[in-house]
């Protein structure tokens, strides 16, 4: 009986599944938005029932159609939004809402631990302490919900990201995988190891934490009620993670970059810990009794520019309508756009960032505002293509997410880089790379030869723009940049 793969893709707003077989084809999928809470400025917040929910819609949607039933399914693998915190009960029910990436309300906590702990934080989990990732976020809750550290000193509780959570649900173990771990600021990624130093400063019980596995192994199997079968569940990747595995960026230097809400570029450094005072240093993954490990540039807002466009300054119908307005001016006329809503993520790391468009006249169109908005996300990838350029060679870029069907947007990055922008014909890397992981550990697909002859190119967009036009537009960006940077705080001291 022929099988396929299952992955689950469980994003920031909504929840995939995604059937594939052999040859990397997609036979059926499935796709759930759920709810965004924003409880206060800044806060954001998801219910972990409502994305479970979602989950399992998707899931039964694949499966219909793609036609087949959960008997044809070999194993599960999993990816997610990363860094995202729950907690939950031995029942598996959410003790609060899970605290999500984007939320800022740890801001003030991290930023006092920052001065006296941020060497130390750098050198042990390979991040820049921020309310980004999850241990601020665990702390926050066991201090503000009421009853939750008394339960959880009692060993009643588990946390984890959204991985783990729906692991736990589909198979009652409480489990992540070094990718995710890596994203809590809370994992030692020389040792391999929750870090007891780090636990103490964020005042977080041991007991309360999921054992750390590799990406690609059995970890337990679904229950009978969910699927009527028990299939293993046999990968799990943090979302940027899986993409990078998903296009086959197996060996040292190899780049992706994924144009989604936000733009994730990861550069896989094999067997090295690269440390860069900018960009993140992560695990990319763990397999065959190694971890792989990776530099990352986290771009919070990219995508989510293209939406406010849309949603905010209803100047656009829909994101494809960018690509028309662009091409239709011959350039930006100065006009540049910072999309710095939640302040700047890599390289700048400025929390008080604020957004701007800058060096409007009378003569400025929306057409300028859509091609600013475009070239920033390529001038906002270049910034971390840079600083990934003093730690190693980059050779090209692999490209996947929602904005680069935007042939604009693909050309203007490669001109912008000056290096080629490589566009796959599979173009959900994300779920393609959760699949892999699970498939590999039960030997659906043998070996990373293997996968990396399925990997296959749509479009190669070659650099032709001249080097000093290329030098003028980038120095007018670095300009604007300027500007934004501290925003908040300016005009808070007003
Ligand atoms: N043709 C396009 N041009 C520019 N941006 C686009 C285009 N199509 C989609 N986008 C942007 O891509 C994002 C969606 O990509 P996706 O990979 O689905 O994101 P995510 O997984 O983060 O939700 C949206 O923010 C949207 O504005
Ligand atoms: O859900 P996405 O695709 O926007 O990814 C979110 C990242 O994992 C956050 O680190």
């Amino acid at each position: 009986m022929e099988k396929f793969i299952l992955a689950l893709d469980e994003g920031t707003t909504s929840a995939r599944a995604m059937i594939f077989d052999k040859d990397s084809n997609v036979l059926g999928s499935g796709q759930y938005e759920f709810p965004q809470y924003f409880p206060k400025p800044g806060w954001v917040e998801h219910n972990p029932e409502e994305i479970w929910n979602a989950q399992v819609v998707a899931i039964k949607t694949a499966l219909e159609k793609a036609k087949i039933g959960p008997e044809k399914i070999a194993s599960i693998g999993i990816t997610n939004q990363r860094e995202t915190t729950i907690v939950w009960d031995k029942n598996g029910k959410p003790l609060y809402n899970a605290i999500v990436w984007q939320c800022r309300r740890t801001s003030e906590m991290v930023e006092k631990i920052k001065h006296e702990y941020g060497d130390i934080i750098k050198e042990k989990t390979g991040l820049v302490p921020d309310a980004y990732f999850s241990a601020s976020k665990l702390k926050w809750l066991l201090d503000n919900v009421p009853g939750l550290r008394e339960k959880a000193e009692k060993g009643e509780i588990k946390f984890g990201t959204v991985d783990s959570f729906l692991i736990y649900k589909l198979t009652g173990e409480h489990v992540t995988d070094y990718s995710n771990a890596s994203r809590t600021m809370l994992f030692n990624i020389k040792k391999l190891e929750w870090d007891d130093e780090l636990l103490e400063l964020f005042d977080i019980p041991q007991s309360l934490l999921p054992e750390v596995k590799e990406s690609s192994e059995i970890y337990g199997y679904t229950k009978k009620e969910i699927l009527g079968r028990e299939i293993p569940v046999s990968g799990d990747a943090g979302d940027q993670q899986a993409a990078l595995f998903g296009q086959a960026c197996f060996e040292e230097g190899m780049v992706k970059a994924t144009y989604g809400t936000g733009n994730f570029i990861l550069a896989n450094t094999g067997k090295m810990i690269l440390y860069s005072d900018n960009l993140l240093t992560t695990i990319a993954w763990g397999l065959n009794g190694e971890v792989n490990y990776a530099l990352e540039g986290s771009i919070f807002i990219t995508g989510a520019a293209i939406q406010w466009l849309r949603d905010g300054l209803k100047i656009i119908r829909d994101a494809t309508e960018t690509e028309e307005l662009a091409i239709r001016v011959l350039s930006n006329e100065g006009v540049y756009f910072v999309p710095a809503f939640v302040g700047l993520g890599a390289p700048y790391w400025d929390q008080y960032a604020r957004g701007l468009i800058i060096g409007i006249t009378r003569g400025t169109t929306r057409e300028h505002i859509a091609r600013a908005t475009l070239e920033a996300i390529a001038y906002l990838t270049r910034d971390v293509i840079e600083e990934m350029e003093k730690l190693i060679q980059v050779k090209e870029l692999r490209v996947d997410g929602g904005a680069t069907k935007n042939d604009f947007l693909m050309q203007f990055q490669a001109d912008i880089i000056n290096k080629n922008v490589i566009r796959p014909v599979v173009q959900e890397t994300t779920s393609l790379g959760a699949a892999y992981l699970a498939g590999l550990a039960v030997e659906y697909w043998e070996s990373l030869e293997e996968i990396r002859n399925l990997w296959k190119i749509e479009r190669t967009f070659e650099p032709v723009m001249d080097e000093e036009k290329r030098k003028r537009l980038y120095a007018g960006w670095k300009e604007a940049v300027k500007r934004a940077l501290a925003w908040a705080k300016v005009v808070e001291g007003l």
